[in-house]
Protein backbone atom coordinates (compact mmCIF):
# COMPACT_ATOMS: atom_id res chain seq x y z
CA UNK A 1 0.00 0.00 0.00
CA UNK A 2 1.52 3.54 -0.82
CA UNK A 3 2.15 5.77 1.56
CA UNK A 4 1.51 9.60 0.63
CA UNK A 5 2.46 12.82 2.16
CA UNK A 6 0.18 15.53 4.13
CA UNK A 7 0.43 17.16 0.67
CA UNK A 8 -0.66 14.45 -1.47
CA UNK A 9 -3.43 13.70 0.81
CA UNK A 10 -5.01 17.03 0.19
CA UNK A 11 -4.53 16.41 -3.02
CA UNK A 12 -6.33 13.45 -2.90
CA UNK A 13 -9.06 14.51 -1.00
CA UNK A 14 -9.41 17.23 -3.90
CA UNK A 15 -9.33 14.74 -6.97
CA UNK A 16 -11.94 12.67 -5.21
CA UNK A 17 -14.47 15.22 -4.27
CA UNK A 18 -14.07 16.27 -8.35
CA UNK A 19 -13.82 12.83 -9.61
CA UNK A 20 -17.00 11.92 -7.99
CA UNK A 21 -19.03 15.05 -8.32
CA UNK A 22 -19.76 15.27 -4.31
CA UNK A 23 -18.87 18.65 -1.94
CA UNK A 24 -16.07 18.73 0.32
CA UNK A 25 -18.61 18.63 2.95
CA UNK A 26 -20.06 15.28 1.17
CA UNK A 27 -16.56 13.70 2.18
CA UNK A 28 -16.09 15.04 5.55
CA UNK A 29 -19.61 13.25 6.09
CA UNK A 30 -18.24 9.95 5.38
CA UNK A 31 -14.93 10.45 7.28
CA UNK A 32 -17.22 11.03 9.90
CA UNK A 33 -19.48 8.57 9.71
CA UNK A 34 -16.52 6.22 9.62
CA UNK A 35 -15.10 7.20 12.57
CA UNK A 36 -18.84 6.70 14.13
CA UNK A 37 -18.95 3.10 12.88
CA UNK A 38 -15.50 2.77 14.06
CA UNK A 39 -17.00 4.12 17.26
CA UNK A 40 -20.18 1.86 17.46
CA UNK A 41 -18.05 -1.26 17.10
CA UNK A 42 -15.99 -0.51 20.46
CA UNK A 43 -17.83 1.33 22.50
CA UNK A 44 -21.72 1.21 23.68
CA UNK A 45 -23.88 4.25 22.82
CA UNK A 46 -24.08 4.68 26.94
CA UNK A 47 -20.49 5.89 26.70
CA UNK A 48 -20.01 9.68 27.10
CA UNK A 49 -18.19 11.24 24.96
CA UNK A 50 -16.37 14.48 24.23
CA UNK A 51 -15.17 15.63 21.06
CA UNK A 52 -12.52 18.51 21.55
CA UNK A 53 -12.43 20.39 17.86
CA UNK A 54 -10.03 22.99 15.95
CA UNK A 55 -11.59 25.10 13.49
CA UNK A 56 -9.51 23.45 10.38
CA UNK A 57 -11.67 20.49 8.48
CA UNK A 58 -9.98 18.24 11.02
CA UNK A 59 -12.32 20.00 13.65
CA UNK A 60 -14.84 19.87 11.22
CA UNK A 61 -14.80 16.14 11.52
CA UNK A 62 -14.96 16.38 15.33
CA UNK A 63 -18.12 18.66 14.86
CA UNK A 64 -19.58 15.91 12.13
CA UNK A 65 -18.86 12.85 14.23
CA UNK A 66 -20.43 14.74 17.25
CA UNK A 67 -23.71 15.22 15.82
CA UNK A 68 -23.71 11.85 14.23
CA UNK A 69 -23.34 10.18 17.65
CA UNK A 70 -25.76 12.40 19.11
CA UNK A 71 -28.29 10.99 16.85
CA UNK A 72 -27.21 7.50 17.65
CA UNK A 73 -27.94 7.91 21.20
CA UNK A 74 -24.52 9.10 22.46
CA UNK A 75 -24.01 11.19 25.14
CA UNK A 76 -21.83 13.66 22.79
CA UNK A 77 -20.48 16.80 23.79
CA UNK A 78 -18.32 18.92 21.63
CA UNK A 79 -15.28 21.38 22.72
CA UNK A 80 -14.00 24.23 20.38
CA UNK A 81 -11.04 25.61 20.86
CA UNK A 82 -11.36 29.17 19.13
CA UNK A 83 -7.49 28.91 18.24
CA UNK A 84 -7.79 30.95 14.61
CA UNK A 85 -9.47 34.16 12.95
CA UNK A 86 -12.20 32.08 11.14
CA UNK A 87 -13.46 28.76 10.75
CA UNK A 88 -12.91 26.81 7.87
CA UNK A 89 -15.81 26.71 5.72
CA UNK A 90 -16.99 22.82 6.20
CA UNK A 91 -16.02 23.15 9.99
CA UNK A 92 -18.58 25.93 10.20
CA UNK A 93 -21.57 24.22 8.09
CA UNK A 94 -21.14 21.27 10.71
CA UNK A 95 -20.53 23.65 13.72
CA UNK A 96 -23.96 24.93 12.13
CA UNK A 97 -25.41 21.83 11.59
CA UNK A 98 -24.63 20.77 15.43
CA UNK A 99 -26.27 23.57 16.54
CA UNK A 100 -29.32 23.47 15.15
CA UNK A 101 -29.44 19.84 16.59
CA UNK A 102 -27.91 20.25 20.06
CA UNK A 103 -26.77 24.08 20.40
CA UNK A 104 -26.32 23.61 24.50
CA UNK A 105 -23.66 20.37 23.78
CA UNK A 106 -21.31 22.81 21.96
CA UNK A 107 -18.76 24.56 24.25
CA UNK A 108 -16.11 27.59 22.63
CA UNK A 109 -13.10 28.05 24.41
CA UNK A 110 -11.42 31.19 24.27
CA UNK A 111 -7.59 31.40 24.21
CA UNK A 112 -6.09 30.53 27.35
CA UNK A 113 -9.11 28.56 28.56
CA UNK A 114 -9.19 24.85 29.51
CA UNK A 115 -11.25 21.85 30.59
CA UNK A 116 -12.21 22.07 33.97
CA UNK A 117 -11.78 18.36 35.61
CA UNK A 118 -13.21 15.63 33.24
CA UNK A 119 -14.58 12.09 34.20
CA UNK A 120 -12.23 9.62 34.14
CA UNK A 121 -15.13 7.34 32.38
CA UNK A 122 -15.52 10.04 29.46
CA UNK A 123 -14.21 9.48 26.17
CA UNK A 124 -11.91 11.84 24.34
CA UNK A 125 -11.97 12.47 20.88
CA UNK A 126 -8.87 14.36 19.54
CA UNK A 127 -11.04 16.76 16.67
CA UNK A 128 -8.11 19.40 17.01
CA UNK A 129 -5.15 19.42 14.14
CA UNK A 130 -4.68 17.42 11.20
CA UNK A 131 -2.94 16.98 8.30
CA UNK A 132 -3.15 20.66 8.21
CA UNK A 133 -0.13 21.31 10.77
CA UNK A 134 2.06 23.32 9.35
CA UNK A 135 4.58 23.89 12.46
CA UNK A 136 4.71 22.92 15.93
CA UNK A 137 1.88 23.29 18.23
CA UNK A 138 2.86 26.66 20.31
CA UNK A 139 1.40 29.24 23.06
CA UNK A 140 -2.21 28.30 23.88
CA UNK A 141 -3.07 24.89 21.45
CA UNK A 142 0.38 23.58 22.95
CA UNK A 143 -0.42 23.89 26.61
CA UNK A 144 -3.79 22.61 25.99
CA UNK A 145 -2.37 19.44 24.72
CA UNK A 146 0.27 18.99 27.23
CA UNK A 147 -2.92 19.01 29.89
CA UNK A 148 -5.03 16.50 27.65
CA UNK A 149 -2.52 14.42 28.13
CA UNK A 150 -2.13 14.81 31.66
CA UNK A 151 -5.97 13.21 32.01
CA UNK A 152 -6.12 9.78 32.36
CA UNK A 153 -9.03 9.57 29.96
CA UNK A 154 -8.89 7.23 27.19
CA UNK A 155 -8.27 9.34 23.65
CA UNK A 156 -9.10 8.70 20.25
CA UNK A 157 -7.23 10.49 17.54
CA UNK A 158 -9.04 11.27 14.46
CA UNK A 159 -6.74 11.21 11.39
CA UNK A 160 -3.60 12.14 13.19
CA UNK A 161 -2.92 12.68 16.89
CA UNK A 162 -2.79 16.86 16.78
CA UNK A 163 0.61 18.04 16.88
CA UNK A 164 2.26 15.08 15.13
CA UNK A 165 3.88 15.83 11.57
CA UNK A 166 2.78 13.38 8.93
CA UNK A 167 6.18 13.83 6.79
CA UNK A 168 8.81 14.08 9.56
CA UNK A 169 8.92 13.22 13.08
CA UNK A 170 8.90 15.48 16.36
CA UNK A 171 11.03 17.19 18.67
CA UNK A 172 11.29 14.93 21.71
CA UNK A 173 9.50 17.90 23.82
CA UNK A 174 6.87 19.05 21.28
CA UNK A 175 3.13 18.89 22.35
CA UNK A 176 1.73 16.15 20.49
CA UNK A 177 -1.58 14.16 21.80
CA UNK A 178 -0.84 10.73 23.12
CA UNK A 179 -3.82 8.55 22.09
CA UNK A 180 -4.91 4.91 22.90
CA UNK A 181 -6.25 4.79 19.08
CA UNK A 182 -5.71 6.75 15.79
CA UNK A 183 -8.11 6.25 13.35
CA UNK A 184 -6.26 7.38 10.33
CA UNK A 185 -8.43 8.31 7.17
CA UNK A 186 -7.47 5.47 4.31
CA UNK A 187 -3.87 5.75 4.70
CA UNK A 188 -0.68 5.03 7.44
CA UNK A 189 0.88 8.19 7.42
CA UNK A 190 4.85 7.79 7.26
CA UNK A 191 5.36 9.03 10.60
CA UNK A 192 3.10 6.51 11.96
CA UNK A 193 5.34 3.85 11.19
CA UNK A 194 8.34 5.42 13.43
CA UNK A 195 9.21 3.88 17.40
CA UNK A 196 8.81 8.35 18.01
CA UNK A 197 5.37 8.87 17.01
CA UNK A 198 4.15 5.42 17.97
CA UNK A 199 3.96 6.85 21.73
CA UNK A 200 1.72 9.25 20.61
CA UNK A 201 -0.55 6.91 17.90
CA UNK A 202 -1.17 4.15 19.70
CA UNK A 203 -3.02 1.15 18.27
CA UNK A 204 -3.65 2.57 13.97
CA UNK A 205 -6.56 1.83 12.90
CA UNK A 206 -7.28 2.58 8.85
CA UNK A 207 -10.80 3.76 7.80
CA UNK A 208 -11.85 3.48 4.17
CA UNK A 209 -13.68 6.82 3.00
CA UNK A 210 -13.48 5.97 -0.49
CA UNK A 211 -10.50 8.20 -1.77
CA UNK A 212 -10.08 8.18 -5.69
CA UNK A 213 -8.42 4.88 -6.64
CA UNK A 214 -6.99 6.93 -9.97
CA UNK A 215 -5.32 9.18 -7.91
CA UNK A 216 -3.93 6.22 -5.75
CA UNK A 217 -2.40 4.54 -8.93
CA UNK A 218 -1.29 7.31 -10.36
CA UNK A 219 0.79 9.07 -7.78
CA UNK A 220 4.42 8.78 -7.05
CA UNK A 221 5.72 7.64 -3.74
CA UNK A 222 8.60 5.98 -2.80
CA UNK A 223 7.09 4.60 0.39
CA UNK A 224 5.13 2.01 1.07
CA UNK A 225 3.93 -0.77 3.50
CA UNK A 226 3.96 -4.63 2.79
CA UNK A 227 0.76 -5.72 4.43
CA UNK A 228 -1.27 -9.29 3.43
CA UNK A 229 -2.41 -8.28 -0.08
CA UNK A 230 1.11 -6.73 -1.25
CA UNK A 231 3.12 -10.44 -0.02
CA UNK A 232 0.11 -12.57 -1.73
CA UNK A 233 1.11 -10.85 -4.82
CA UNK A 234 5.12 -11.35 -4.42
CA UNK A 235 4.31 -15.27 -3.37
CA UNK A 236 5.05 -17.74 -6.26
CA UNK A 237 3.54 -21.04 -5.48
CA UNK A 238 5.32 -24.06 -6.13
CA UNK A 239 5.43 -26.03 -9.57
CA UNK A 240 3.46 -29.02 -8.61
CA UNK A 241 6.21 -31.08 -10.67
CA UNK A 242 9.35 -29.08 -8.72
CA UNK A 243 12.26 -31.48 -7.33
CA UNK A 244 14.28 -30.59 -5.05
CA UNK A 245 16.59 -29.75 -7.73
CA UNK A 246 13.87 -27.00 -8.74
CA UNK A 247 13.99 -24.99 -5.78
CA UNK A 248 17.35 -24.01 -4.98
CA UNK A 249 20.40 -24.32 -2.74
CA UNK A 250 21.21 -22.40 0.33
CA UNK A 251 24.41 -22.47 2.43
CA UNK A 252 24.48 -20.77 5.54
CA UNK A 253 27.54 -19.50 6.83
CA UNK A 254 28.42 -18.67 10.65
CA UNK A 255 28.44 -20.32 13.75
CA UNK A 256 31.52 -19.92 16.44
CA UNK A 257 31.94 -21.60 20.11
CA UNK A 258 29.23 -20.74 21.78
CA UNK A 259 26.98 -19.27 19.09
CA UNK A 260 26.45 -22.70 16.75
CA UNK A 261 22.75 -22.09 17.77
CA UNK A 262 22.66 -18.88 15.44
CA UNK A 263 23.55 -20.87 12.52
CA UNK A 264 21.52 -23.88 13.12
CA UNK A 265 18.10 -21.23 13.99
CA UNK A 266 18.93 -20.04 10.22
CA UNK A 267 19.32 -23.25 9.10
CA UNK A 268 16.23 -24.37 10.43
CA UNK A 269 14.74 -21.32 9.05
CA UNK A 270 15.63 -21.70 5.42
CA UNK A 271 14.85 -25.82 5.17
CA UNK A 272 11.26 -24.47 6.92
CA UNK A 273 10.87 -21.71 3.67
CA UNK A 274 11.06 -24.12 1.09
CA UNK A 275 14.61 -24.62 -0.06
CA UNK A 276 15.40 -27.27 -1.83
CA UNK A 277 18.96 -28.45 -0.44
CA UNK A 278 20.32 -26.48 2.10
CA UNK A 279 24.03 -26.59 3.40
CA UNK A 280 25.34 -25.36 6.89
CA UNK A 281 29.42 -24.04 6.73
CA UNK A 282 30.58 -24.05 9.92
CA UNK A 283 33.66 -24.38 12.30
CA UNK A 284 34.29 -28.28 12.35
CA UNK A 285 33.67 -28.12 15.84
CA UNK A 286 29.51 -27.49 14.93
CA UNK A 287 29.31 -30.63 12.89
CA UNK A 288 27.46 -32.94 15.62
CA UNK A 289 25.24 -29.85 17.09
CA UNK A 290 24.27 -28.80 13.23
CA UNK A 291 23.64 -32.05 12.45
CA UNK A 292 21.58 -33.14 15.66
CA UNK A 293 19.79 -29.82 15.20
CA UNK A 294 18.91 -30.45 11.78
CA UNK A 295 19.59 -33.44 10.01
CA UNK A 296 17.82 -32.18 6.54
CA UNK A 297 20.66 -29.85 6.23
CA UNK A 298 24.29 -30.91 5.40
CA UNK A 299 27.32 -29.79 6.75
CA UNK A 300 30.32 -28.09 5.23
CA UNK A 301 33.77 -27.50 7.47
CA UNK A 302 34.40 -24.07 6.86
CA UNK A 303 37.29 -24.06 9.25
CA UNK A 304 38.56 -25.97 12.48
CA UNK A 305 37.29 -23.10 15.29
CA UNK A 306 35.95 -20.65 13.43
CA UNK A 307 35.00 -19.80 10.20
CA UNK A 308 38.79 -19.56 7.72
CA UNK A 309 37.32 -20.01 4.33
CA UNK A 310 33.88 -19.62 2.53
CA UNK A 311 33.69 -21.30 -0.51
CA UNK A 312 30.02 -21.44 -2.65
CA UNK A 313 28.77 -25.08 -3.15
CA UNK A 314 27.84 -25.25 -7.09
CA UNK A 315 24.83 -22.21 -7.79
CA UNK A 316 24.19 -22.18 -4.11
CA UNK A 317 22.88 -18.65 -2.30
CA UNK A 318 25.14 -17.67 0.67
CA UNK A 319 23.63 -16.27 3.64
CA UNK A 320 26.60 -15.31 5.55
CA UNK A 321 26.96 -14.02 9.33
CA UNK A 322 24.79 -15.47 12.43
CA UNK A 323 27.12 -16.28 15.02
CA UNK A 324 29.76 -16.35 12.71
CA UNK A 325 32.53 -13.91 15.31
CA UNK A 326 34.90 -11.70 13.91
CA UNK A 327 37.90 -12.93 14.15
CA UNK A 328 40.76 -11.86 11.76
CA UNK A 329 40.96 -15.60 9.75
CA UNK A 330 37.52 -14.67 9.13
CA UNK A 331 37.27 -11.64 8.27
CA UNK A 332 39.46 -12.47 5.59
CA UNK A 333 37.65 -14.93 4.31
CA UNK A 334 34.50 -12.38 3.96
CA UNK A 335 36.75 -10.20 1.84
CA UNK A 336 38.05 -13.00 -0.37
CA UNK A 337 34.94 -14.39 -0.86
CA UNK A 338 32.76 -10.87 -1.62
CA UNK A 339 35.74 -9.91 -4.07
CA UNK A 340 34.80 -12.78 -6.32
CA UNK A 341 31.31 -13.10 -5.73
CA UNK A 342 28.84 -12.50 -8.38
CA UNK A 343 25.69 -14.13 -7.66
CA UNK A 344 22.37 -12.94 -4.80
CA UNK A 345 24.09 -12.94 -1.02
CA UNK A 346 22.44 -12.06 1.94
CA UNK A 347 24.79 -10.63 5.05
CA UNK A 348 23.68 -10.40 8.36
CA UNK A 349 25.00 -10.08 11.86
CA UNK A 350 28.51 -10.19 12.20
CA UNK A 351 29.35 -10.29 8.57
CA UNK A 352 28.35 -6.60 8.76
CA UNK A 353 30.45 -6.28 11.81
CA UNK A 354 33.66 -7.19 9.70
CA UNK A 355 31.98 -4.96 6.70
CA UNK A 356 32.04 -2.37 8.98
CA UNK A 357 35.48 -2.49 10.13
CA UNK A 358 36.62 -2.15 6.60
CA UNK A 359 34.27 -0.30 4.59
CA UNK A 360 35.73 -0.67 1.24
CA UNK A 361 34.13 -3.67 0.80
CA UNK A 362 30.86 -1.82 0.73
CA UNK A 363 32.04 -0.96 -2.43
CA UNK A 364 32.76 -5.03 -3.67
CA UNK A 365 28.90 -5.89 -2.77
CA UNK A 366 27.75 -7.90 -5.86
CA UNK A 367 24.54 -5.88 -7.17
CA UNK A 368 21.27 -6.21 -4.76
CA UNK A 369 22.76 -7.71 -2.32
CA UNK A 370 20.57 -7.84 0.78
CA UNK A 371 22.23 -6.78 3.84
CA UNK A 372 20.08 -7.23 7.19
CA UNK A 373 21.54 -4.28 10.07
CA UNK A 374 19.44 -3.62 13.02
CA UNK A 375 19.79 0.24 14.02
CA UNK A 376 22.92 -0.54 15.96
CA UNK A 377 24.71 -2.63 13.04
CA UNK A 378 23.20 0.06 10.71
CA UNK A 379 25.48 3.05 12.71
CA UNK A 380 28.18 1.38 12.66
CA UNK A 381 28.15 0.95 8.72
CA UNK A 382 26.42 4.17 7.56
CA UNK A 383 26.84 6.41 10.75
CA UNK A 384 24.23 8.15 13.16
CA UNK A 385 21.32 9.68 12.30
CA UNK A 386 19.27 12.35 14.12
CA UNK A 387 16.14 10.06 14.44
CA UNK A 388 14.45 6.94 13.02
CA UNK A 389 12.88 8.22 10.00
CA UNK A 390 16.36 10.60 9.00
CA UNK A 391 17.46 6.87 9.79
CA UNK A 392 15.73 5.30 6.76
CA UNK A 393 16.61 8.38 5.01
CA UNK A 394 20.15 7.21 5.39
CA UNK A 395 19.73 4.22 4.42
CA UNK A 396 18.07 4.96 1.01
CA UNK A 397 20.82 6.76 -0.15
CA UNK A 398 22.91 4.05 0.89
CA UNK A 399 20.75 1.53 -0.86
CA UNK A 400 21.30 3.67 -3.87
CA UNK A 401 25.21 4.26 -3.67
CA UNK A 402 25.90 0.98 -3.47
CA UNK A 403 22.94 -0.73 -5.20
CA UNK A 404 22.09 -2.90 -2.82
CA UNK A 405 18.72 -3.93 -0.61
CA UNK A 406 18.95 -3.00 3.30
CA UNK A 407 16.95 -4.36 5.30
CA UNK A 408 16.52 -1.87 8.47
CA UNK A 409 14.91 -4.25 11.59
CA UNK A 410 12.92 -2.76 13.57
CA UNK A 411 9.13 -2.85 14.78
CA UNK A 412 8.15 -1.73 11.18
CA UNK A 413 10.98 -2.94 9.65
CA UNK A 414 12.16 -0.85 6.05
CA UNK A 415 12.78 -2.40 3.71
CA UNK A 416 15.16 0.05 1.09
CA UNK A 417 15.70 -1.04 -1.93
CA UNK A 418 18.38 0.26 -4.46
CA UNK A 419 15.99 2.18 -6.55
CA UNK A 420 15.22 3.71 -3.07
CA UNK A 421 11.98 2.82 -2.74
CA UNK A 422 11.44 1.67 0.85
CA UNK A 423 8.64 -0.92 2.24
CA UNK A 424 7.23 -0.90 6.00
CA UNK A 425 6.24 -3.96 6.90
CA UNK A 426 3.56 -3.92 8.98
CA UNK A 427 3.57 -8.11 10.55
CA UNK A 428 5.88 -8.60 13.70
CA UNK A 429 6.09 -7.82 17.77
CA UNK A 430 7.60 -7.14 20.56
CA UNK A 431 7.78 -11.37 21.40
CA UNK A 432 10.17 -11.08 18.27
CA UNK A 433 12.70 -8.85 20.43
CA UNK A 434 15.02 -12.12 21.69
CA UNK A 435 18.15 -13.18 20.51
CA UNK A 436 17.85 -15.41 17.46
CA UNK A 437 14.85 -13.30 15.73
CA UNK A 438 16.98 -12.20 12.80
CA UNK A 439 19.19 -15.27 12.56
CA UNK A 440 16.04 -17.08 11.59
CA UNK A 441 14.94 -14.00 8.84
CA UNK A 442 18.52 -14.21 7.11
CA UNK A 443 17.48 -17.94 7.40
CA UNK A 444 14.07 -17.20 5.23
CA UNK A 445 15.92 -14.40 3.15
CA UNK A 446 18.24 -16.52 1.53
CA UNK A 447 16.16 -19.66 1.17
CA UNK A 448 13.57 -17.15 -1.13
CA UNK A 449 16.36 -16.46 -3.36
CA UNK A 450 17.48 -19.71 -3.72
CA UNK A 451 14.38 -20.11 -5.04
CA UNK A 452 14.61 -17.65 -7.46
CA UNK A 453 12.96 -14.77 -6.02
CA UNK A 454 14.54 -10.90 -6.91
CA UNK A 455 16.15 -9.39 -3.92
CA UNK A 456 13.81 -7.06 -3.74
CA UNK A 457 10.68 -9.54 -3.61
CA UNK A 458 12.62 -11.93 -1.58
CA UNK A 459 13.10 -9.14 1.47
CA UNK A 460 9.79 -7.63 1.19
CA UNK A 461 8.32 -11.15 1.18
CA UNK A 462 10.74 -12.50 3.94
CA UNK A 463 10.34 -9.69 6.21
CA UNK A 464 6.12 -10.15 6.23
CA UNK A 465 6.83 -13.75 6.39
CA UNK A 466 9.20 -13.44 9.46
CA UNK A 467 6.65 -11.01 11.25
CA UNK A 468 3.94 -13.30 10.87
CA UNK A 469 5.05 -16.10 11.55
CA UNK A 470 5.95 -14.43 14.52
CA UNK A 471 2.44 -12.91 15.20
CA UNK A 472 0.79 -16.44 14.84
CA UNK A 473 3.36 -17.82 17.17
CA UNK A 474 2.46 -14.95 19.88
CA UNK A 475 -1.03 -15.61 18.79
CA UNK A 476 -0.19 -19.33 20.40
CA UNK A 477 2.30 -18.81 23.33
CA UNK A 478 2.01 -14.91 24.27
CA UNK A 479 4.58 -12.36 23.67
CA UNK A 480 6.76 -13.01 26.49
CA UNK A 481 7.13 -16.99 26.12
CA UNK A 482 8.14 -17.04 22.36
CA UNK A 483 11.79 -18.13 21.08
CA UNK A 484 13.05 -17.62 18.03
CA UNK A 485 13.41 -21.32 17.58
CA UNK A 486 9.49 -21.05 17.90
CA UNK A 487 9.31 -19.08 14.41
CA UNK A 488 9.88 -21.42 11.89
CA UNK A 489 7.61 -23.87 13.16
CA UNK A 490 5.12 -20.57 12.49
CA UNK A 491 6.61 -20.22 8.55
CA UNK A 492 4.27 -23.04 7.03
CA UNK A 493 1.09 -21.21 8.65
CA UNK A 494 2.25 -17.84 7.31
CA UNK A 495 3.08 -19.54 4.23
CA UNK A 496 -0.46 -21.01 3.73
CA UNK A 497 -1.97 -17.55 4.43
CA UNK A 498 -0.54 -16.05 1.32
CA UNK A 499 -2.78 -18.34 -0.44
CA UNK A 500 -5.75 -17.61 1.85
CA UNK A 501 -5.21 -21.27 3.05
CA UNK A 502 -5.34 -20.48 7.34
N1 LIG B 1 -9.92 17.96 2.61
C1 LIG B 1 -10.97 17.17 2.76
O1 LIG B 1 -11.86 17.20 2.00
C2 LIG B 1 -11.05 16.26 3.93
C3 LIG B 1 -10.33 16.57 5.09
N2 LIG B 1 -10.47 15.83 6.19
C4 LIG B 1 -9.92 16.29 7.47
O2 LIG B 1 -9.25 17.49 7.31
C5 LIG B 1 -8.02 17.48 7.99
C6 LIG B 1 -7.15 18.51 7.40
O3 LIG B 1 -7.83 19.72 7.55
P1 LIG B 1 -7.19 21.16 7.36
O4 LIG B 1 -6.32 21.17 6.17
O5 LIG B 1 -8.28 22.15 7.46
O6 LIG B 1 -6.24 21.28 8.58
P2 LIG B 1 -6.39 20.96 10.14
O7 LIG B 1 -7.78 20.89 10.59
O8 LIG B 1 -5.52 19.82 10.38
O9 LIG B 1 -5.70 22.23 10.76
C7 LIG B 1 -5.82 23.47 10.12
C8 LIG B 1 -6.16 24.52 11.14
O10 LIG B 1 -5.15 24.60 12.09
C9 LIG B 1 -4.47 25.84 12.00
N3 LIG B 1 -3.07 25.53 12.25
C10 LIG B 1 -2.19 24.86 11.47
N4 LIG B 1 -1.02 24.72 12.10
C11 LIG B 1 -1.20 25.26 13.33
C12 LIG B 1 -0.35 25.43 14.45
N5 LIG B 1 0.89 24.97 14.47
N6 LIG B 1 -0.83 26.05 15.54
C13 LIG B 1 -2.11 26.51 15.56
N7 LIG B 1 -2.95 26.38 14.53
C14 LIG B 1 -2.49 25.77 13.43
C15 LIG B 1 -4.78 26.39 10.65
O11 LIG B 1 -4.71 27.77 10.66
C16 LIG B 1 -6.21 25.88 10.47
O12 LIG B 1 -7.16 26.65 11.20
C17 LIG B 1 -7.58 16.06 7.87
O13 LIG B 1 -6.64 15.72 8.85
C18 LIG B 1 -8.89 15.34 8.05
O14 LIG B 1 -9.16 15.19 9.43
C19 LIG B 1 -11.50 14.82 6.23
O15 LIG B 1 -12.67 15.47 6.55
C20 LIG B 1 -11.65 14.11 4.93
C21 LIG B 1 -11.93 15.09 3.85
N1 LIG C 1 9.20 -4.98 18.82
C1 LIG C 1 9.33 -5.67 17.68
N2 LIG C 1 8.33 -5.71 16.79
C2 LIG C 1 8.46 -6.41 15.63
N3 LIG C 1 9.57 -7.08 15.27
C3 LIG C 1 10.61 -7.08 16.13
C4 LIG C 1 10.55 -6.39 17.36
N4 LIG C 1 11.74 -6.56 17.98
C5 LIG C 1 12.50 -7.32 17.17
N5 LIG C 1 11.83 -7.65 16.05
C6 LIG C 1 12.35 -8.42 14.90
O1 LIG C 1 13.19 -9.46 15.36
C7 LIG C 1 14.41 -9.51 14.62
C8 LIG C 1 15.59 -9.23 15.56
O2 LIG C 1 16.78 -9.27 14.84
P1 LIG C 1 18.20 -8.97 15.50
O3 LIG C 1 18.16 -7.65 16.22
O4 LIG C 1 19.22 -9.15 14.45
O5 LIG C 1 18.31 -10.09 16.62
P2 LIG C 1 19.30 -11.32 16.77
O6 LIG C 1 20.66 -10.84 16.38
O7 LIG C 1 19.21 -11.67 18.21
O8 LIG C 1 18.80 -12.40 15.89
C9 LIG C 1 14.26 -8.47 13.51
O9 LIG C 1 13.79 -9.07 12.34
C10 LIG C 1 13.21 -7.50 14.07
O10 LIG C 1 12.50 -6.85 13.06
K1 LIG D 1 -6.53 15.00 15.43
Amino acid sequence: MKIFTARQIRECDAFTIQEEGITSADLMERAANACASWLQQHYSNHTPVLVVCGMGNNGGDGLALTRILLQQGYPARAVVLRHAAQFSPDAAHNLTLLHQLMPENIRILEPGQYLSTLSEDILVIDALFGTGLNRPLEDWPASFVQELNALSNTVIAIDTPSGLPADSLPEPEAAVIRAQYTLSFQFYKRSFLHPEAAVHTGAVHLLDIGLSTQYITATHTQYYTTGAATAAALYKPRNPFGHKGSFGKVQLVGGSYGKMGAIALSTRAALRSGAGLVFTAAPETGNTILQVLNPEAMFIAAGKEVVEKIKAEDKAVLGIGPGMGQAPETGAALLRYIRSANGSLVLDADALNLVAAEKDMLHLLPAHTIITPHPREFERLFGKAPDSMLQVELARANAMKYNICIVLKGHHTAVVLPTGACWYNTTGNAGMATGGSGDVLTGILTALLAQGYTPADAARLGVYLHGLAGDLAAAASGQEALIAGDLPDWLGAAFRSLSGDL
